[in-house]
């Protein structure tokens, strides 16, 4: 049977060290076993590496050491990171236990505008936030509640929301 023509952007190639076939993406290089059923994507292996857009609520415990350690709960931030530390732990456990919900405590403590909000951020996308954020935002599932994260606005608890 003749071989069916290739989705365009792709080359059918043969391994010289398996004496298989592979298919190249002619745009990216990249290649692949298994034979592709749609056109090449131009901008990279066609598989999303997670999620493009997350949307999260976070609660920031500030220390002396925060970037502006002065929020609307607080003018002068004066407690230590080792504090802010506990603080957030403390938090944590109170929303995974049950005690309490996110946004109570968010809307409670927060030392981010958002508290207003009960925590939420709305949706963004990767380069919006300070890369240890990003990087835990968008690590979790829909649901999730992150470690303690540190950036240089203070200690955040993350939940992601959708
Ligand atoms: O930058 C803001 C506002 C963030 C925000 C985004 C969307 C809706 C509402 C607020 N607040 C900072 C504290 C802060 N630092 C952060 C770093 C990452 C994510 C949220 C953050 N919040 C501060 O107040 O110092």
């Amino acid at each position: 049977m003749a071989d069916e023509e290739l989705p365009a952007g792709w080359e059918k190639r043969l391994s010289r060290s398996t004496g298989q076939h592979y298919y190249l993406n002619i745009y990216t290089k990249e290649s692949q076993w298994d034979r592709p059923d749609k056109p090449a994507d131009p901008s990279g292996n066609g598989k999303p590496d997670g999620p493009e857009e997350v949307q999260c609520s976070h609660l920031l415990v500030k220390h002396s050491g925060s970037r502006r350690p002065s929020s609307w709960r607080e003018e002068n931030i004066t407690r230590s990171k080792e504090e802010a530390l506990e603080l957030v732990k403390s938090y944590r456990e109170q929303i995974a236990s049950g005690k309490a919900t996110f946004a109570e405590l968010a809307s409670k403590y927060s030392d981010c505008s958002s508290a207003k909000r009960g925590g939420d951020l709305g949706p963004f996308s990767r380069g919006a936030m300070q890369k240890p954020f990003e990087q835990a935002a968008f690590a979790l599932k829909v649901g999730e509640l992150s470690s303690p994260v540190h950036t240089d606005s203070g200690i955040h608890i993350i939940q992601r929301t959708a």
